[in-house]
């Protein structure tokens, strides 16, 4: 075993150790006593074919030895037996509290990772395979963990036993599997490499399985009936990916073959040397029966001790790859923490203005930078609006000033005091995304996960509800708040696109911050729910600071101040006013949207004439 492998197997034991140490210890222990059952069993064979010899030959009156000495190899084996499956049961609990601690690092290290790494694909890569580290492995770390372990007791065991008998067969021993071990540790490498190529196919291949079984997805899917044009494109990402595999899996099985060949020649050779010094009267029979047997168990524990080895190897691969992952969010993390450290301490003081200055922001792996030189300020009290056309950068300068990305350069003023740490932002800031979370949870969970990790607050739930519209609704669902939000789940109910705006708008009032941000907060409302939320958003929000981003212009003419992004700038800010008065970018989109509605304005003298027919007829 090479340096990496026992590091790696004590690696593994270590994570087990933490998992379940009774289990592992339980587990080691029936091993261990199985291990020396059998070099006892050895060292009795030889004795027992001594002594079947000699009532053979009748030189002796051997049997009053010899029928105790097969009751002890048979109790031996019996033994061995019942440890063996109590063992297995043991390795199955071992092996489902394991997959609970990996996933649970998993888990913690993708929960730390800041928004930005994921834009990155190598991230996902990272993720994707820490994930199918956590998955797959542990139960085959374990099980391989276990086999290695009985492999390597047993091989000493018997190694021991061999030793007072024929020690000089050992070497013989550990030759001929030598060639085995290094054409499965080639093995081993090769399917890693190939694992770690194939990750990206992989995302893709099991994003089209997420298409094709996804209850979000399965309306447009059958809308459109991509259906067989999703499953043609899975097809071949799956035939690429095996095709790959097969080519690894031919060249080595011919190197194992090549290699499991010369391990027999030299097996061979050594029985033949054996016999010939039999043959010679150098060594007698029992020794040889003993010998060979021993050799046999030998040989084939030490080659599945290696391939266990390497076997487990391949999956500690897998898991160091969990452990940087971890590691690697766990540093990001603490850095985090360092600064938030360096932060002054005492309670947080009133929020009363945040400004963005100079502001640039490019997304990575992107050359065009998504915001240049923006300077933004939003004070407490008032409804600052943004607007611009797609992709003008209105979203990303919003989660800037909620502290989920980092600008590169530029600077962010939290009541005139730069702020260090932007994930800092994050707790004084409500953001109702474009695109906003609609969890599979219980309607009440949905709200209150507006203030994670606090006690629900029943009441404040209700109110929350109450202010964003919703009350009504939740209430006539089948278990009222307690309601799952999916029709996945049992006794779930589903909601409309409107009422689910409405929850993220309830999720935003429960979370009750000073600072909130509405990204097209009435894209899924109808018109008189829009035109309710934004006549009383003053009241709704009262002493908040308000950043509102939205299309419709209408809803944004009475903020206190409005910017207009163009490509990533701010090209105008002011008031509707102002705005309308400079005559520009504003002025010129706000009479295309209201021309919208006035042309189709009917006359008022057309209502007096339908009221007069009405009235005739
Ligand atoms: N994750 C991302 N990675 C790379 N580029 C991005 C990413 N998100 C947005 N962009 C780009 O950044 C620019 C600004 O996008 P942003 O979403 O901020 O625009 P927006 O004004 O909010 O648009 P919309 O009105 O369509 O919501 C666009 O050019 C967009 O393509």
């Amino acid at each position: 075993m090479s340096g990496g492998t026992v590091a790696s197997a004590a690696f593994a034991v270590r994570l087990a150790w933490r998992a379940h140490r009774r289990g592992l210890i339980e587990v080691v222990a029936m091993q261990l006593i199985t291990a020396i059952g059998l070099s006892v069993a050895l060292l009795l064979l030889r004795a027992v074919v001594g002594d079947a010899l000699t009532i053979v030959t009748g030189s002796a009156p051997a049997a009053g030895r010899l029928v105790p000495a097969l009751l002890v190899v048979a109790l031996i084996g019996s033994t061995g037996a019942v440890l063996t499956i109590i063992s297995a049961a043991r390795q199955r609990l071992l092996g489902a509290k394991l997959d609970r601690y990996l996933t649970s690092l998993v888990l913690a290290a993708a929960d730390r990772a800041e928004l930005e790494r994921f834009e990155y694909p190598d991230f996902h890569d990272r993720l994707h395979r820490a994930v199918h580290a956590s998955r797959s492995q542990p139960v085959i770390v374990i099980t391989m963990l276990i086999a290695m372990l009985q492999a390597a007791l047993t091989a000493v065991a018997i190694a021991v036993a061999f030793a007072a008998m024929a020690w000089w067969l050992l070497p013989f021993a550990v030759i001929s599997v030598l060639p085995a071990l290094k054409a499965a540790r080639d093995e081993r490498d090769a399917h890693y490499g190939l694992h770690r190529g194939l990750a990206e196919n992989r995302r893709l291949r099991e994003y089209y399985e997420h298409l094709l079984t996804g209850r979000d997805e399965a309306a447009e899917v059958r809308a459109l009936d991509l259906g067989p044009v999703l499953r043609r494109r899975w097809d071949r990402q799956y035939r690429d990916e095996i095709s790959a595999v097969a080519k690894v899996i031919g060249t080595h099985v011919r190197r194992k073959v090549a290699a499991r060949l010369a391990g027999d020649a030299v097996t061979a050779a050594v029985l033949g040397g054996i016999w010939w010094l039999l043959a010679t009267g150098v060594v007698d029979l029992p020794t040889v029966t003993a010998g060979v047997t021993g050799l046999w168990l030998l040989s084939s524990r030490v080659q599945i001790a290696g391939m266990m080895a390497n076997g487990m190897g391949e999956s500690l691969l897998y898991l160091r790859d969990l452990r940087s992952f971890a590691a690697s969010s766990a540093s990001a993390s603490a850095s985090a923490e360092d600064e938030q450290e360096a932060a002054p301490n005492g309670p947080p003081p009133r929020w009363e203005v945040l400004e963005a200055r100079q502001i640039r922001f490019t997304y990575p792996g992107t050359d065009n930078a998504a915001l240049h030189d923006v300077s933004i300020t939003v004070r407490r009290g008032q409804v600052v609006a943004l607007v611009g056309s797609n992709g003008s950068g209105k979203t990303t300068l919003a989660k800037i000033l909620a502290g989920l990305y980092r600008p590169q350069d530029g600077l962010l003023r939290h009541n005139g005091v730069t702020v260090a740490d932007t994930a800092r932002l994050r707790d004084t800031t409500s953001l109702v995304f474009q695109d906003f979370g609609r969890y599979r949870l219980p309607a009440v969970d949905n709200i209150a996960l507006g203030r994670p990790g606090e006690p629900v607050d029943a009441a404040r739930v209700t109110a929350a509800a109450r202010r964003a519209g919703a009350h009504e609704f939740l209430r006539a669902l089948p278990l009222g708040y307690d309601t799952v939000l999916s029709k996945e789940f049992t006794a779930g109910a589903d909601l409309s696109g409107g009422q689910w705006q409405r929850m993220a708008l309830a999720r935003a009032f429960y979370r009750d911050t000073p600072f909130v941000i509405l990204d097209e907060p009435t894209a899924a409302l109808d018109p008189q729910a829009e035109a309710e939320l934004f006549d009383h958003m003053r009241d709704l929000f009262a002493d908040r600071a308000v950043l509102l981003i939205s299309h419709r212009l209408a809803s944004v003419r009475s903020a206190d101040r409005i910017y207009v992004l163009d490509t990533g700038r701010v090209v105008e800010e002011g008031t509707h006013t102002s705005l309308m008065r400079d005559n520009a970018l504003y002025a010129r989109l706000f009479r295309l949207q209201a021309s919208g509605y006035t042309s189709d304005l009917p006359d008022p003298r057309d209502d007096r004439r339908v009221s007069e027919n009405v009235r005739t007829a």
